[in-house]
C-alpha cells in the first residue's frame, strides 16, 4: 500500500451528542481510520474512545492537534467554540471538516477561508445535506432544467425545545437560538437552488435572553422568485422541503436536510418518486467527499464552497439582526 492508498488519519474534538453519531460513519469509511478524540477531560475522552474503538484519547484539543498522525480533524464542539479550534487545527497544519453552524458570524468564517487558503490545507462546513445522493439529483435535474425556472423554495425545521439559558441549543455563549442550530439548513438550502438573497424580511420572536426562539424568513431574488423559511425553537415543526419551477416540483419528505424520499412531479405526468436507502447515518457521503478532496490537495469542496458558507452565514447574520437578536 503506497502512502495515497493509506487511511487518513482522523481525529474527533468533542465527545458530544453528534461526535457519537458520526463517528460510527467515520467507522464505516474504509479511507478512513479514527484515530483520536478530545474532549475537556481525560476521563470522557478516554470512556468515548473505549465506546467507539478509538486508540488514543486528549484531555485538551490541543494535544490532539499537537499529534503528528492526525491528518484530519472534525470540530463537533458547540458553535461558538468553532472558530476558536478550528483556527488552532489549521495553524496545526490539519485539514478540517467542521460541524454546522460552521461559525456564529460570517466574518469568523471569512476569517477561517483565508487560514485554510494560506496554509494550503482543506476546509469544510459540515452540511451533510449537500452530499445526500438525494439531494445531489435534486441539483442534477434542476440544472438540467427538468422543473424549469425555480420560483419559489419553501424549507422549514423547528422544534419544542423547554427554555433553559445554560443548555446549548439556549445559551447565548454557545451560540444558542433557532437560526443558528435549525435555521441554518432550510438557509443553505435555499442558497443551494436560488443563491444569496437580494434582501431579506424576517419576523420572530425572542427568547428571554435576547437570542432566537423562532422566525420566519422571506429571501427575496430577482424577479420575484423567493424562499419562505422558518425555523423554531418553540413550536413543532414539519422538516418538508418544496422547490418549485415554471415546468413542476420537488418535494422531499421529513427531513429534508436527510432525506430518503423525493417525488418530482412534472406538469403533465405522473409523479416520480426516487427514494434512497441510507449508508449509515447518512454522514457517510460527506466523510468521503472529505477524503476525496484532501487526497487530491484540494481546499475546498465544489458542492460546499467556502464563499457559500460565508454567505449563508451573512444571511442568518441579516435575519438575526432583523429580529434584534442577541448574538453570543
Ligand atoms: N450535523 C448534524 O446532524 C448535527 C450537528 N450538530 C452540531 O454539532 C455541534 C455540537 O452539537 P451537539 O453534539 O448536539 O452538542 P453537545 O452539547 O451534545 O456536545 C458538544 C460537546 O462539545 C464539547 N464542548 C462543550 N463546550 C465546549 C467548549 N467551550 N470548547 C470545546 N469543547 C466544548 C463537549 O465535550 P467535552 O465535554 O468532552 O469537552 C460537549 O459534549 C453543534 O455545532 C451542532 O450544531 C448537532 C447535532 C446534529
Ligand atoms: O443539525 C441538527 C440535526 O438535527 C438535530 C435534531 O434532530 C438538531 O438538533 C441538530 O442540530
Amino acid at each position: 500500500m503506497n502512502d495515497r492508498d493509506a487511511p487518513l488519519r482522523w481525529g474527533i474534538v468533542s465527545t458530544g451528542a453528534i461526535a457519537a453519531t458520526v463517528v460510527e460513519d467515520l467507522h464505516r469509511v474504509t479511507e478512513i481510520e479514527v484515530l483520536a478524540v478530545s474532549s475537556r477531560t481525560q476521563t470522557r475522552a478516554e470512556e468515548f474512545a473505549a465506546r467507539h474503538r478509538i486508540p488514543r484519547a486528549y484531555a485538551d484539543y490541543r494535544l490532539l492537534l499537537a499529534d503528528p498522525d492526525v491528518d484530519v480533524v472534525y470540530i463537533a464542539t458547540p458553535h461558538a467554540a468553532h472558530h476558536e479550534v478550528a483556527a488552532a487545527a489549521l495553524l496545526a497544519d490539519k485539514h478540517v471538516l467542521c460541524e454546522k453552524a460552521f461559525t456564529v458570524t460570517a466574518e469568523q468564517a471569512r476569517e477561517l477561508v483565508d487560514l485554510a487558503r494560506e496554509r494550503g490545507r482543506f476546509l469544510m462546513e459540515a452540511m451533510w445535506t449537500r452530499f445526500n445522493p438525494l439531494i445531489r439529483r435534486l441539483r442534477d435535474l434542476v440544472s438540467d432544467g427538468v422543473i424549469g425556472d425555480v420560483r419559489t423554495v419553501s424549507a422549514d425545521f423547528g422544534f419544542a425545545v423547554p427554555y433553559d439559558p445554560t443548555a446549548r441549543l439556549w445559551d447565548a455563549a454557545q451560540g444558542g437560538g433557532a437560526l443558528l442550530d435549525l435555521g441554518v439548513y432550510p438557509v443553505s438550502f435555499a442558497h443551494m437552488l436560488l443563491g444569496e438573497p437580494t434582501g431579506i424580511e424576517v419576523h420572530g420572536s425572542l427568547a428571554p435572553n435576547g437570542v432566537d426562539a423562532e422566525s420566519g424568513l422571506l429571501l427575496r431574488y430577482p424577479a420575484g422568485a423567493h424562499a419562505m423559511l422558518r425555523s423554531s425553537l418553540t413550536a413543532s415543526l414539519h422538516a418538508r422541503a418544496c422547490v418549485s419551477g415554471t415546468l413542476g416540483r420537488v418535494d422531499l419528505t421529513d427531513p429534508f436536510f436527510r432525506p430518503t424520499e423525493m417525488t418530482v412531479t412534472v406538469h403533465g405526468a405522473e409523479p416520480v418518486v426516487h427514494r434512497l436507502e441510507l449508508d449509515g447515518a447518512g454522514y457517510t457521503y460527506q466523510l468521503r467527499e472529505v477524503c476525496l478532496r484532501v487526497r487530491a490537495g484540494e481546499v475546498e469542496s465544489p458542492h460546499q464552497t467556502h464563499a457559500e458558507t460565508v454567505a449563508v452565514l451573512r444571511t442568518v447574520g441579516a435575519a438575526l439582526a432583523g429580529l434584534g437578536a442577541r448574538v453570543g
